[in-house]
């Protein structure tokens, strides 16, 4: 069937029979741009065909009777930056030049349809021409038989067996069924003298100097043992077999490979699935490492990597005996350690896996809002993956590492895309985990060897379904003490090394280390710590390095407190930023203790009256709900005290105004309770509260006051401001455990369990007198 129009010819260096597809670079800038506006110019919905003339040696001189392959345009990747352009074509059926178009690269041309020829026919036919060995031959390759498949055809052998160009060509001009055959059959007598049958030919025809390189694709789908030394799969069996997976995860695999091997290599199916294939043998399926727990050295061990700490020690030792002496057969509990930021949350995690002897990962769950991400997605999804504890494993290349689960209370709710706690309570049952389902591996993967460990920055944040399954262990922000024994055995020790200095080489005296830790690190942890440390260290390494550039030999260097404040700036916290708080001279103002995520802090109130008013509660400084109505109870609370204490006021002719300054940041909680209603009392009765004096408790309409948490943070804080009495609910005493005695022997602690003892303390007895004399005016 001659067609009507001309069709793009394209003189190739390698000969694509009907029926194979192929890939090609096309490197050549002419090419390029001819199939590029050949691309462009066709409509997006309707084929591209190209007829593809054979052409290596000879001259690229379209001839009437040029015998090619007529192709289609399956697809094609352009690179703009590295300026290829890959071609994906198809073979379809033989054509022949009937003559040049007028337009170049251009030819009318015949499509060659094959006379029907009946296989059966072809081979008695054959038999009697006396090609009976080569029929004996075949039939031993399994060739024979498939004269009778209807699939068969010569050009299928010519591709499986790696015809080479001029085999391929001869093959390709042969225009009937039987000669085609006849060919075929030569060639294959050829093929099959080579001794050694596994040095099958492999060449695929790389021409002198051509601008193609190509590379066979896949043949047919499925047929036969095609392309065998070069199988792109073939590596993927192995790492099956290698894998050591369980038998029934094995078996699955090797069923999706043979979907892959029955797939189009370059489709972006199979790169799905080769993907897929990839991370199933590259999971540690049973590979796991082997624990060494020794009690006595796991003590030294943690002794050395962390400062303090004593509680959070001692049970990470119970746990790793429970652990030794249950050979981990026990579902010990899931730890979570809850504290500030830097104070070592993270590093303990890594200490039990070093001590364990296990690998250690850390997954952050701050921010994830989506159950693919514990879960991973299906693999048919775009841009699928696994999950991040799958992936963790993968990374980490073992079974049993200790996991760490950084910021479990910052996943958000996820209602969206499916609830990710609900995915990390799986991951986190002993019931379940042996059976953990990532969605993309669609296959269960054993994590009951996992440690999984939680951190989090506060209790309250922790959803309480996972809360319920995990051991908290609070790890409070250190005071100013601790600071300083850590950054004098821990951190500056690391950080030298880290800075190639020697210890002698540079001096830090006691009180310059004081210096830092209290002037510029107001933190819960002692990351800021760490940082300004390092800056100092580098400073003093330039100094060193600038002193012995001409060979000298170097010096020790001192970092005095005048070299502090040089390299730091004046950007430090000084205490007296504190004073106009503290000193006790303004009726209304008295300081409170917060507790927030990242640690203590002082909590100024400034309490004023506003006539006239109206009896109006204004409140300011960006309170949350809870602190909102810790004020409303101390309004409320006064005005029942008011003729207690003798403070004739007429509240329905005033307003009251409550400002918390640092007006920008988020205040809230109940715990300014007492602090509130004493600034009340102050502002009313005209009476400063004591000077350094700070105060912490939840306040109820009777006068009760109630216990708070985040003690050893807020007496931390007071102390760093100079405060140096602070009163406290009694009912905090079991807390008091966790203080230190430092700060114990330092600051003076008043318990206190209704707000007329905080009064009698906070105005040294002398609210009544004052009161009254008020009254009197
Ligand atoms: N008690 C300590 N002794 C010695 N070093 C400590 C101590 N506490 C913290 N560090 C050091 O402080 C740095 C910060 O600690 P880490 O990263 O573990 O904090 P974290 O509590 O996990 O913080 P985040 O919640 O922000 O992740 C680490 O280098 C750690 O070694």
């Amino acid at each position: 069937m001659s067609l009507k129009d001309p069709i793009p010819i394209v003189f190739a260096p390698f000969v694509l029979l009907p029926g194979a597809v192929l890939r090609y670079k096309v490197s050549s800038t002419d090419e390029r741009s001819f199939f590029m506006d050949l691309v462009k110019r066709q409509p997006a919905e309707s084929p591209i065909h190209v007829g593809l003339i054979p052409s290596v040696y000879g001259s690229q001189k379209l001839q009437p009777g040029n015998v090619g392959t007529y192709a289609k345009l399956i697809s094609y990747a352009a690179s703009i930056e590295k300026g290829s352009l890959t071609l994906l074509l198809k073979g379809l059926q033989r054509m022949i030049v009937e003559r040049a178009s007028s337009r170049k690269p251009m030819a009318y041309v015949r499509l060659h349809d094959d006379p029907k020829e009946s296989p059966e026919l072809v081979l008695s036919g054959l038999k009697s021409n006396g090609l009976m060995p080569i029929i004996s031959m075949m039939s031993q390759l399994g060739i024979a038989k498939r004269l009778g498949d209807p699939e068969f055809s010569p050009d299928r052998i010519a591709e499986e067996f790696e015809f080479t160009y001029e085999e391929k060509l001869e093959i390709l001009e042969a225009l009937s069924f039987s000669e085609r055959l006849t060919k075929m059959i030569s060639i294959m007598e050829k093929i099959l003298q080579v001794k050694d049958k596994s040095v099958m030919r492999m060449t695929v025809i790389k021409p002198p100097g051509s601008s193609y390189s190509s590379r066979p694709i896949k043949y047919w789908g499925g047929f036969g043992p095609g392309g065998r030394d070069e199988d792109p799969n073939q590596d993927l069996a192995k790492k099956i077999e290698e894998a050591r997976m369980p038998p029934d995860i094995h078996k699955v695999a090797i069923n999706e490979l043979a979907r892959l091997n029955s797939m189009l290599n370059i489709n972006s199916e199979a790169s799905v699935q080769r993907n897929y294939l990839e991370t199933l043998v590259s999971l540690p399926w049973s590979i796991s490492s082997q624990d060494r727990i020794n009690i006595n050295s796991a003590k030294e061990e943690l002794e050395k990597d962390h400062y303090g700490m004593e509680k959070v020690k001692r049970r990470i030792l119970e746990y790793l005996a429970v652990k030794q002496l249950t050979k981990s057969q026990l579902k010990g509990p899931i730890l979570c350690f809850v504290g500030p930021p830097g104070v070592g949350k993270t590093s303990v995690g890594r200490s039990i896996a070093r001590i364990l002897g296990r690998k250690f990962q850390r997954i952050c769950l701050g921010g994830v809002s989506d159950a693919s991400d514990i879960r991973g997605s299906r693999k048919t999804y775009v841009g699928a993956m696994p999950g991040r504890i799958i992936q963790a494993l993968k990374y980490c290349g073992t079974n049993n590492p200790v996991i760490l689960l950084d910021e479990v209370d910052k996943m958000s709710d996820g209602r969206l895309h499916g609830n990710p706690l609900a995915a990390l309570l799986e991951v986190l049952d002993p019931e379940q985990n042996a059976q953990f389902t990532d969605h993309y591996l669609g296959l269960p993967f054993d994590l009951s060897q996992v440690i999984f460990i939680a951190t989090s920055n506060t209790v309250d944040t922790i959803p309480v379904a996972l809360k319920d399954r995990m051991e908290i262990l609070e790890l409070g922000g250190y005071t100013e003490e601790e600071k300083y024994h850590i950054a004098k055995d821990f951190i500056i020790p690391k950080s030298l090394i880290d800075h190639g200095l020697e210890a002698e080489s540079v001096m830090i005296p006691e009180e310059t280390l004081r210096f830092v830790v209290s002037a510029y690190s107001r933190e819960a942890g002692v990351r800021t710590l760490e940082r300004k440390i390092a800056a100092l260290l580098r400073d003093a390494a330039l100094k060193i390095a600038a002193m012995t550039a001409d060979g000298s030999a170097p010096l020790d260097l001192l970092i005095d407190i005048e070299t502090v404040k040089a390299v730091l700036g004046g950007q430090g916290y000084r205490k007296s930023d504190d004073r106009q708080w503290t000193e006790g001279s303004v009726p209304g103002v008295v300081v409170g203790l917060a507790y927030t995520g990242i640690g203590g802090d002082i909590l100024p109130i400034e309490a004023t009256k506003i006539t006239p008013g109206s009896g109006k509660l204004i409140l300011t400084g960006k309170l949350g709900k809870v602190l909102t109505e810790s004020a409303k109870i101390a309004f409320d609370w006064l005005k029942m005290a008011l003729p207690k204490y003798q403070m004739a006021h007429d509240l329905r002719r005033i307003d009251v105004h409550i400002h918390l300054p640092s007006g920008a940041v988020s205040k809230d909680g109940p715990s300014a309770g007492i602090a509130l209603a004493t600034s009340l009392v102050s502002l009313f009765s005209g009476t400063p509260v004591l000077p350094d004096l700070a105060l912490t408790g939840e306040l109820t309409l009777q006068g009760l006051v109630l216990p708070v948490g985040g003690l050893k943070e807020k007496l931390t804080a007071a102390h760093r401001a100079g405060i140096n009495k602070v009163i406290v609910p009694k009912k905090c005493e079991l807390h008091f455990l966790d203080v230190p005695q430092h700060l114990i022997d330092a600051l003076e602690i008043i318990p206190v369990d209704h707000m007329a003892e905080v009064i009698d303390f906070a105005f040294n007895g002398a609210i009544n007198e004052i009161a009254s004399l008020v009254s009197k005016l």
